[in-house]
């Protein structure tokens, strides 16, 4: 008999019961979820994600979902015999670089999400930020930290910044109950595309709508003080030792956007910013509707 056979029609009921707090906090309310393409690991847990999404939906939630993609675009530059660069977390993006980026995110991530969240009984509409100008964006330069105070930067192309965000086109879709799925390539003004990392996208639509949370979904259970060392988990992270993680490099690669993202999102006036486990079942909705703390929170 599996465990979940052994719950009694009580127990089902009272964890029931117990959700209806949060859905009643929630109600209504807008809550940014970025997907990141380390958390899209098999099928199964692809479908408990979208299965999340689609709960969210039912109960009143306002989700918007931003994804990312970067495993896939690796594998399709080698593909196309191009090598991969990271600069702080970056990915160095030259201008067939910056095609291929989003004929993955937009043209292929992005539809399957819409489709399977289609097919789950909501109604989710794809967009790039190229779509009605979601979002404008300029050249972004890399910070690299060496360890001192001193920030270096650097050209790494074809990847982007957000200037400006299409937040009415946001609501309109939110308001007429749709599911608005974003891939994370930003409008140029001379015509261009940049290639954005996704938790920037989601920290400034987080900020742009006002959002209630900003849940940052990826493969790692959060942020250790040490990466190696599984003990040094921590539950919430304030911004003063974000930074100093951050120039000691043990904040590193990935988890800087990531970190940078929440810290971005709540000056613009998100309420909360959590970094959380994609690898995890069902963890959106242990996350938002039980009172088990998953993840890192990052705070001011
Ligand atoms: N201090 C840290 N705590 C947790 N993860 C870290 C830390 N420093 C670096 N990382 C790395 O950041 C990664 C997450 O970033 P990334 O691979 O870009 O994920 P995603 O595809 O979800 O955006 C983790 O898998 C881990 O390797
Ligand atoms: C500039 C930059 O790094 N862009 C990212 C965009 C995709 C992304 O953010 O994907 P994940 O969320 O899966 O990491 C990239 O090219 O990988």
């Amino acid at each position: 008999m599996s465990n979940i056979e052994k719950i009694t029609a009580e127990d089902k009921a009272s964890i029931l019961v117990e959700a209806l707090p949060y859905i009643q906090e929630f109600y209504g309310k807008t809550i940014v979820i970025k997907y990141g393409g380390n958390a899209m690991i098999n099928e199964e847990l692809k479908q408990q994600v979208m299965k999340d999404i689609v709960l969210m939906k039912y109960v009143g939630i306002r989700p918007v979902i931003i994804h990312g993609g970067g495993p896939d675009i690796t594998s399709f530059l080698k593909k196309f015999g191009k090598a991969t660069e990271f600069i702080s977390g970056l990915r160095v993006t030259d201008k067939e670089t910056v095609q291929i980026a989003e004929m993955v995110l937009a043209g292929k991530i992005n539809s399957e999400i819409v489709n399977r969240l289609n097919r789950l009984g909501v109604h989710a509409v794809g967009l790039s930020g190229k779509d009605a100008d979601l979002i404008i964006a300029h050249k972004k330069l890399a910070e690299v930290h060496d360890g001192s105070d001193k920030v270096q930067h650097v050209d790494i192309g074809y990847v982007g910044e957000v200037e400006k965000i299409n937040t009415p086109l946001i609501n309109d879709l939110l308001d007429k109950d749709y599911v608005p799925v974003i891939a994370p390539i930003g409008a140029g003004k001379a015509d261009e595309s940049f290639n954005i990392n996704a938790d920037y996208v989601a920290a400034e639509i987080a900020g742009a709508l006002q959002a209630e949370k900003l849940l940052l979904l990826t493969d790692t259970k959060g942020i250790y003080r040490d990466f190696e060392d599984k003990s040094s988990f921590i539950s919430t992270l304030t911004q003063n030792e974000a930074k100093k993680l951050i120039n000691s490099g043990n904040i590193a690669g990935g988890m800087i956007p990531k970190v940078e993202a929440c810290l971005h999102a709540l000056d613009s006036g998100t309420g909360k910013a959590c970094i959380i486990d994609g690898r995890e079942s069902h963890s959106l909705i242990l996350e938002l509707f039980t009172s088990q703390g998953i993840g890192t929170e990052v705070v001011r």
